[in-house]
């Protein structure tokens, strides 16, 4: 099977986890994008939906489906997005498409956390993937030499911006042992906005497309 063979199957599987007549949480990436597609099929269950990026919510109101602030909504039942790289534990690395701050805020409201990936994005230890943070624009600089003293090595992501118009430090080496410790040491960086580790708050649910179909595990 294809990469998106493998990511169709997997989000297709990630209807069951969709709570009818419940606000559901939409992820970013090629993943998350198949997922919406799959929700073709059963739009008429969902009320509305909360979207982590513009270009999701340009394709959840393409299907038709209401995409709503989440101002307006006191909780979200379930949040379906994919991930750059997951470890056992559920802990992630997100934000290879640059949408990690609307994605971690989604995914901090949602009551269950699903994620859906192919088999590659599967890892002992979260790091080989760059960290991706974001960061206020004129704190770049700072930012870049402060992660250099934690042992990283950031590449400014060049001409890209995100949906809340700062940038992006795609951080290498930086050694991921500990993914709950360095995520709030990063958070503490003057200028930080967001990293990309989602280790805090990770999966509750990961569901993998492999070729030996499609593999579900629980937070442990
Ligand atoms: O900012 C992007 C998101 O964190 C994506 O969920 C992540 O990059 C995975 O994307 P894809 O499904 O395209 O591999």
């Amino acid at each position: 099977m294809t990469q998106d063979q493998l990511k169709r199957a997997v989000a297709e599987a990630a209807l069951a986890y969709v709570e009818k007549d419940e606000v559901l949480g939409v992820g970013t990436g090629s993943t998350a994008n198949f997922f919406i597609d799959a929700l073709a099929s059963i739009k008429q269950h969902i009320p509305a939906a909360v979207a982590s990026s513009k270009a999701t919510a340009e394709r959840l109101q393409k299907l038709g489906i209401e995409v709503v602030d989440l101002n307006s909504v006191d909780n979200i039942s379930v949040y379906v997005d994919g991930a750059d790289e997951v470890n056992p534990y559920l802990h992630m690395v997100k934000g290879g498409g640059g949408a990690l701050t609307r994605e971690k805020i989604v995914a901090a409201v949602a009551k269950k956390f699903v994620c859906i990936a192919d088999a590659s994005k599967q890892v002992p230890v979260l790091g080989q993937f760059p960290l991706p943070i974001e960061v206020i624009p004129m704190a770049r600089s700072y930012v870049a030499r402060e992660l250099v003293k934690l042992g990283g090595t950031p590449v400014y992501r060049q001409g890209f911006v995100t949906d809340n118009g700062n940038v992006i430090l795609d951080t290498y080496h930086l050694s991921i042992v500990n993914p709950v410790a360095l995520e709030l040491t990063l958070n503490q960086i003057v200028g930080v906005v967001t990293n990309g580790l989602f280790a805090q708050r990770g999966a509750d649910v990961l569901l993998i497309g492999s070729s030996d179909g499609v593999k579900t595990y629980l937070k442990p």
